[in-house]
């Protein structure tokens, strides 16, 4: 028997094969198992083409035996072997695939589920392993071949006998060392648990010492009209997806220009590292049934980040570890796809379920808030009619389109107040105006509230007003300031503005406030209650809004005022600073000297 040796090719790609080509050496058997369904699947083709040829349907299996004495795990299936030069060509020379050219000659595209077509897969056994042997027999040879190899340097081929069709092969185990543990790969629990993870849907059974390990059938390939909700929830726990059950499953099967099937899951209770780094986003990908990826990010935008569940195709084209796609224009086209059809399931619930929307929300609205503020608001538009918001009319929630359906006629913007907690913000003296009125107003309760509605801008073409800004648009409602008022007014505002220094931008007479004598209100982009969100923030400290404090004229510590500035400095000033000291203390915002205003108010008494 003599030793033929790889061509040079193959050995340089054997040996990064074995050392750089798959991450993760456990997917050895992902290959072998393959390759033998594969061949279950050409001899499938030969039966049902070649009438000389019987059919039994109980042959076709896979049987994996472990022998730890031996330190040998042998994979047998009862496929279409190999003659010599079949041998000789397909694992005499890497990178050959006798897969590909068989789906070629055939020309196989539809039904038949072939994985290989790059001639690497079967090298992949020498990262476990120190010597494979195959035995091997095709039904149109009476002979049958042993191939031996012990990697690198060659391999042998003798012949031998077998009685029927099909291949066995045989792995030595390599001993352990200190990266490795291979003497893992001869336990039954850990084989067991490879084969379910990579191979659980291969269409034939895969026997561990006799016991079938496969589901075979993937959920996602059946009818939905075969499936209750119970299977779709069994799946859910099976894959570990949640704890919980699910609020909704999706099932799609795509049969376009890109075909593919997607199992999709909306959870009911958010993970518990939902809202950390930890938490990685993505979906199951699998091609033709074998699992290609855990979790592919790219199938999922940010905002629907909680989304679980798979994505099946067999058009996708592979890189040679099957650990990436060559392509991501089939992924792109998938993801845009899937993306579309999540935002339409979450709307069909919002309309027909809205207390499981509800629920969902409650986990997971945040996320869509967030989703509208990223990006510099990309994906607004997809995501804003998903969005709810509680408001003052009757405290539920509510989303931008009933808000809109529900506007006075008269009213001319969507109305906002932010603040810690909806009854906070009803005490608050910048509602007055709008309560005063009978516009509703949406409570903006979440740090990241104001960003995304900021964000949205408008929504059906009515701008967003905050009722703690400077331009509310009430004018029209507003208090008309008497003019003489306002020019008699305006030494003392200006005192008082000198006074106050640069804490804050101006001091007005207020149209808008009607019991409080004062408040804070914001001119431009950052609102008072976004600077306290930031200044939380490691990289916020420094950031401010521009304030204005409002003075009510109407308030009889108007005229307390007014009388001090007149007659006594020091006093209009400890007025001065005890007003903008309420304000800050109904804002909520730290003062910067709590001691010195305590004592201010004794003073006062
Ligand atoms: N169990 C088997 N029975 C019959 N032929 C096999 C078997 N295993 C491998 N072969 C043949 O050897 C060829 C090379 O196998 P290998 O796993 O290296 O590549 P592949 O499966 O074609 O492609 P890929 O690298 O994409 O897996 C296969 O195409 C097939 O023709």
């Amino acid at each position: 028997m003599t030793k033929k040796a790889f061509q040079a090719e193959s050995r340089r790609l054997l040996d990064l094969m074995i050392h750089s080509i798959y991450t993760h050496r456990e997917i050895f058997l992902r290959e072998l198992i393959s390759n033998a369904s594969d061949a279950m699947d050409k001899m499938y083709y030969r039966a049902l083409t070649d009438d000389q040829i019987p059919f039994h349907k109980d042959d076709y299996l896979i049987d994996i035996h472990i022998d730890k004495e031996n330190r040998s795990l042998r994979i047998v299936d009862h496929g279409i072997g190999m003659t010599k030069e079949e041998l000789e060509e397909n694992l005499g020379t890497i990178a050959k695939s006798g897969s590909q050219s068989f789906k070629e000659t055939n020309e196989i595209r539809d039904g038949y589920d072939i994985i290989g077509q790059f001639g690497v897969g079967f090298y992949s056994a020498f990262m476990v392993a120190d010597k494979v042997t195959v035995l091997t027999k095709s039904p149109d040879s009476e002979t049958a071949y042993r191939w031996e190899s012990e990697g690198t340097d060659g391999y042998t081929i003798e012949e031998t006998h077998k009685d029927a069709h099909g291949t066995e092969i045989t792995l030595i185990i390599k001993e352990n060392d200190e990266e490795e543990s291979y003497d893992d790969y001869l336990e039954n629990d850990r084989i067991r648990q490879i084969i379910k993870k990579y191979s659980d849907f291969i269409r034939y059974p895969i026997r561990l010492e006799e016991e079938t390990v496969n589901s075979m059938v993937p959920i996602w390939r059946k009818n939905k009209s075969e499936l209750t909700t119970e299977d779709y929830n069994n799946f859910y726990s099976e894959k570990h997806y949640g704890f919980d059950e699910p609020i909704k499953y999706i099932h799609t099967n795509v049969d376009g220009s890109i075909r593919y099937r997607a199992l999709l899951y909306i959870p009911e209770s958010r993970p518990f590292d939902y809202y950390t780094r930890d938490y990685e986003k993505g979906l199951e990908l699998y091609s033709n049934g074998v699992l290609i990826m855990e979790k592919s990010a790219d199938l999922l935008p940010d905002h629907f980040s909680f989304v679980k569940g798979l994505v099946d195709s067999e058009d996708l084209s592979l890189n040679i570890s099957r650990e990436m796609l060559q392509h991501d224009r089939q992924l792109k086209f998938i993801a845009k796809n899937i993306r579309n059809k999540i935002k339409n399931e979450l709307l069909n619930l919002l309309n027909e379920n809205r207390e499981r929307y509800e629920a969902f929300y409650d986990a997971f609205g945040r996320q869509l808030k967030y989703g509208v503020y990223t990006d510099y608001g990309v994906n607004k538009e997809e995501i804003q009619d998903l969005l709810l918001f509680q408001w003052s009319k009757d405290k539920k929630l509510v989303t931008l389109k009933e808000y809109v359906e529900n506007m006075p006629e008269d009213q001319s913007y969507i109305y906002y107040a932010a603040g810690e907690s909806a009854e906070k913000i009803d005490k608050s003296p910048q509602v007055e105006a709008a309560v005063e009125k009978g516009y509703p107003f949406l409570y903006l309760t979440e740090e990241v509230d104001e960003f995304a509605i900021n964000m949205l801008g408008t929504y059906e073409e009515k701008e967003f007003r905050s009722l703690a800004g400077n331009d509310t648009g009430l004018e029209s409602e507003e208090k008309e300031l008497d003019k003489d008022l306002e020019e008699e007014s305006a030494d003392m505002l200006a005192a008082m503005k000198e006074h106050l220094n640069d804490k804050v931008q101006d001091v007005r007479l207020s149209k808008r406030l009607r019991k409080h004598p004062v408040c804070l209100i914001f001119e431009g982009e950052l609102s008072i209650e976004m600077e306290k969100i930031l200044r939380s923030m490691p990289e916020g400290q420094n950031v401010a809004a521009q304030k204005i404090l409002e003075i009510n004229p109407d308030h009889t510590v108007y005229k307390s005022l007014k009388m001090s500035y007149n007659n006594d400095r020091e006093k209009f000033h400890l007025y001065t600073d005890i007003l903008y000291g309420q304000a800050l203390l109904i804002e909520g915002l730290p003062m910067e000297d709590p001691v010195d205003f305590a004592d201010k108010v004794s003073r006062l008494m």
